[in-house]
């Protein structure tokens, strides 16, 4: 059974859901945040679930020597070494969605608090100071709100500002004119809206991209008095800056939920009575922690017991209806590229994936995945349908993927070609009762299975060969399990495969290699 690591504090739900769905857990809300403990226990789990306080870096995930799945219980993945777990080949996946309208609404509290001061009212009058006239606050109604990244989260907050009667400018390179015009905000680019916002909110992610979008120079383009709200991540904002110009009095006030360094428990900004700050709680809602805790749950369960990926941030995706689908078809492809990877050795350079008849309406991007690892797999050992790909265009072997509706004499065939610097070669497989089988090698028909242990030959057609071949093989107290044979044309090229019960030794090759007619021997794992 699949066992998960709960290292953060996600809702308990998140317990009964993986195991319904039959994968062992251990629930340790406050492991994350010790990183000498979490090294020196994530070896033994394949699955890792997270929120923000989790550091999931690449020393964590190269101690993963388990591990295959990476859960966010929420949306920022910037606690988490995607490339790092990329090359791992670990599944990163996240919540896109459950956590986004309870940290809108955040946003849209924080409005309130900052320009009504209402925290500040509050500490006061519980004093039983009644400082009616310290508090003169700002009316939202007509007042510009300017939305940097206005995707899930940056929508939810347009709506409701919308709704509250104030005028919305979006700077957001993705926002398309149509969906601004339903979304009932103005689209800009980032020094209008600068110029324009009484209030500014950032609801971008964290990438270098990102970081310090409000820079010093950017935080000096807004109007005198303006308001800046922060939701989304510390390392958007020039803390600094913000000091300084709130000191000034060049920034009216500020909201922030989020800071560079977290936990912050000393900031240059805290005691200030122009700043309303919290506790990185955007998503602290009972609905939005069960959402994400239900939802991060079962896309894991999902991926370690079925093979189902769901929101993944680096791989493709598989319904968990598609799953059983394409659970043989992965194997074929994976094993069709074994076979070609294990016969290829010089450089690499090119992998087409054809796929011929009903195949061609699936999802195919696993499936290519898959070929891709298994002719990477002999080569490079940690190799998997997640990190194949980034690892061919590393290393500048390029993919590609061919669709052809009809498929012959078969239902559905995968065709591998594979291009070296010295060749071309091309090997088709298909499923016969569910399992692969090998159809075609180098354009020569075949009807082969796929063993553990096989010898795979190459030789002119000539008599004698098939009966030497087996008394080497003989002699060498070899079992034949299958011998399947090939040919081009009568005295043509030949090949032979032949499936045997035990490793093939480096001793029998040379032996085979020196029968007469042999131009090739290779003994093949699958
Ligand atoms: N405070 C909290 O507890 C929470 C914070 N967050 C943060 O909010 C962020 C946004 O979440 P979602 O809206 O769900 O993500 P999203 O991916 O739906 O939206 C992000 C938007 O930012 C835009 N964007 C990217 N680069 C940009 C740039 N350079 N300039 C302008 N726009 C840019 C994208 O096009 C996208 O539309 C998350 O990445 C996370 O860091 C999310 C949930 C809770
Ligand atoms: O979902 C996000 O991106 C968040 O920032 C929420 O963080 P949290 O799960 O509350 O630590």
């Amino acid at each position: 059974m699949p066992k998960v690591l709960v290292s953060d504090k996600l809702s308990e739900t998140a317990v009964r859901v993986f195991k319904e769905r039959g994968v062992d857990v251990d629930y340790e809300p406050t492991l994350g945040k010790d990183k000498e403990k979490l090294l020196s226990v994530i070896g033994d789990y394949d699955g890792l679930a997270v929120r923000s306080a989790t550091k999931a870096m690449a020393p964590v995930i190269e101690a993963g020597k388990k591990l295959k799945v990476i859960g966010r219980a929420g949306i920022g993945v910037d606690n988490i070494d995607i490339p790092a777990a990329t090359a791992a080949g670990v599944v990163v996946m996240n919540t896109p969605y459950g956590n986004a309208i309870t940290t809108a609404e955040h946003a849209i509290a924080m409005m309130f608090s900052m320009v009504r001061l209402i925290p500040q009212a509050n500490a006061s009058t519980h004093q039983g100071k009644w400082e009616k006239s310290a508090f003169m606050g700002t009316e939202v109604y007509g007042k510009t709100l300017g939305v940097i990244g206005c995707g899930n989260i940056g929508s939810i907050v347009a709506d409701r500002a919308v709704g509250l009667k104030m005028r919305v400018v979006a700077y957001d390179p993705f926002l398309t004119e149509e969906r601004a015009i339903k979304l009932g905000v103005e689209k800009a680019d980032l020094d209008t809206l600068l110029s324009r916002a009484d209030i500014v909110t950032v609801h971008t992610p964290l990438t270098d991209q990102t970081r310090n979008i409000l820079s010093r120079n950017n935080l000096s383009k807004l109007k005198k008095g303006a308001f800046v709200i922060n939701c989304a991540r510390g390392g958007l904002l020039d803390e600094e800056a913000l000091k300084d110009m709130l000191d000034e009095g060049h920034i009216a006030g500020a909201a922030l939920d989020v800071f560079e360094t977290e936990p912050a428990t000393d900031h240059p900004l805290f005691g200030n009575p122009k700043v309303v700050a919290t506790p990185h709680l955007g998503a602290s809602t009972k609905e939005a922690q069960e959402n994400v805790a239900i939802q991060i749950a079962e896309q894991m369960a999902d991926y370690l017991v079925r093979g189902a990926v769901s929101n993944s941030l680096n791989s493709p995706s598989v319904t968990a209806e598609e799953a059983p689908r394409l659970k043989p078809f992965i194997a074929l492809a994976e094993k069709l590229g074994a076979f070609a990877g294990q016969l290829t050795r010089t450089g690499l350079k090119k992998i087409e994936v054809i796929y011929e008849g009903d195949i061609s309406e699936l999802n195919l991007k696993p499936l290519t995945a898959s070929a891709v690892a298994g002719v990477l797999k002999p080569m490079l050992s940690e190799v998997n349908i997640v990190n194949a790909p980034v690892i061919a265009r590393e290393r500048g072997v390029s993919i590609a993927e061919t669709v052809r509706d009809d498929a012959d004499a078969y239902d559905s065939i995968i065709r591998l070609k594979i291009t070296s610097e010295t060749q071309t070669r091309t090997v088709s497989g298909t499923l016969f009762g569910g399992a692969p089988r090998i159809v075609e090698i180098k354009g020569v028909d075949m009807e082969a299975s796929f063993s553990p242990h096989m010898l795979y030959t190459t030789n002119e057609d000539k008599p004698g060969f098939i009966g030497a071949l087996g008394r080497a093989l003989g002699e060498a107290g070899m079992n034949i399990g299958t011998f399947n044979l090939g040919r081009e044309d009568s005295g043509g090229g030949a090949i032979a495969l032949v499936a045997v019960d035990e490793p093939i030794s480096d001793d029998l090759l040379e032996k085979v290699r020196a029968l007469p007619h042999v131009t090739q021997a290779t003994a093949l794992a699958f």
